[in-house]
């Protein structure tokens, strides 16, 4: 068994989820310590709670002093199941990364899983559900990985709530990406959200996103999503870039006193450096597809703005579980980071 300093890095949760995520993969077992030490307050929240526990479930998994708060746990893990699960955050934590912990393991089942979590759906500093669904899924379905997402109801912080479902397919080896070059911009799309709030937020957010990129020169299609059923006010827009080789995405999370046309404001000002850099992916597609990469059938290449300390810490980790290399350059203004299994 091994032992992980969880603080080391990035020094967040997701060490914590990507380090149990490796030891269903793999069946070694680990043990973290000093996990979020560094965050107000240390120690396990509910989101990294349930992604435990949904990682643990899937593969059989005996994890000692697993509780609200804990900055140590031992994961021993057991073979991965498929079947059907069902997980509750409790609180508006992220339901996208309870998926983050779990899907890495689930892919390796011997049939399919499906998994429905509950929680909060469009959260600030996370993926929101329509950049998993929109951005996140469809990068990784070009590894072979076949999963999907649907979403049955959106949850808002205080009280969560949302759900939505994951299917995901069994895969055998990931197919590496060769993320050379992003190529020329074909299309930008944008999809607006809001519940319990005007109906006009959305549209605003998608009008003002639309505005912001208008001196690209290339078809924008933005859009308002159909309302579903939801818990408390919310909203986000996630921004979606198609170049001849590339998907970079975006997004804006609703914020009380943010009016909406700053927040389509703000997820276009995150999408067009992405754009004129010629990354081939952004900044937060680059630390969430690492884990795949680095068990993929040989190796991958992509080039990002900056290696965020995410990607760094996620590299790190990796190589703590799993015979691969990383080698980063620099290319003009950009990072390329070569992902090398042995
Ligand atoms: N704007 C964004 N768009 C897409 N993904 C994002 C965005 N912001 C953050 N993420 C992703 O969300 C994840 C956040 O992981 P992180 O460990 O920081 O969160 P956490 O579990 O809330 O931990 P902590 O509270 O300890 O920081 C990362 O995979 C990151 O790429």
């Amino acid at each position: 068994m091994k032992t992980i300093d969880a603080s080391h890095g990035e020094g967040g949760g997701q060490v914590v989820r990507t380090a149990c995520a490796l030891a269903a993969m793999t069946g070694e077992g680990v043990r973290l310590v000093n996990m979020r030490a560094g965050r107000r307050p240390p120690g396990l929240a509910a989101q990294h709670l349930t992604a435990v526990r949904a990682v643990a479930a899937l593969c059989d998994a005996e994890v000692a002093g697993l509780a609200l708060g804990a900055r140590e746990i031992v994961f021993l893990p057991g073979r991965i199941k498929p079947g059907e699960f069902r997980f509750d955050v409790g609180t508006a934590g992220s339901v996208t990364l309870v998926l983050q912990a779990l899907l890495p393991a689930a892919l390796c089942a011997p049939g399919p899983v499906r998994v429905t979590v509950t929680g909060g759906t469009d959260v600030r500093a996370t993926p929101t559900v329509d950049y998993f669904q929109r951005v996140f899924l469809p990068l990784l379905a070009r590894t072979g990985a076949r999963a999907s997402l649907r979403i049955v109801r959106r949850g808002y912080y205080p009280r969560g709530g949302g759900e939505v479902e994951l299917t995901i397919e069994p895969c055998g080896r990931f197919a590496p990406l060769r993320l050379e070059q992003a190529g020329a911009l074909e299309l930008i799309e944008g999809f607006a959200y809001c519940a319990n709030l005007p109906g006009h937020i959305a549209a605003r957010m998608a009008n003002a996103a639309t505005a912001r990129l208008a001196g690209l020169r290339v078809r924008i299609d933005t859009r308002v999503l159909g309302r579903t059923e939801a818990f408390g006010p919310g909203g986000a827009i996630v921004l979606a870039a198609r170049t001849a080789h590339a998907l970079l995405g975006a997004l804006a999370v609703a914020e009380r006193g943010v009016p909406a046309e700053r927040l389509g404001e703000l997820a276009a000002d995150e999408l067009r450096p992405e754009i004129e850099s010629g990354a081939t992916l952004d900044v937060h597609a680059a630390d969430q597809l690492l884990v795949y990469l680095a068990r993929a059938a040989g190796p991958s290449v992509f080039l990002a703005r900056t290696l965020s300390l995410h990607v760094q810490t996620v590299c790190w980790l990796l190589e703590q579980f799993l015979p691969v290399r990383f080698r980063s350059s620099a290319q003009g203004a950009l990072s390329r980071l070569e992902v090398m299994p042995a």
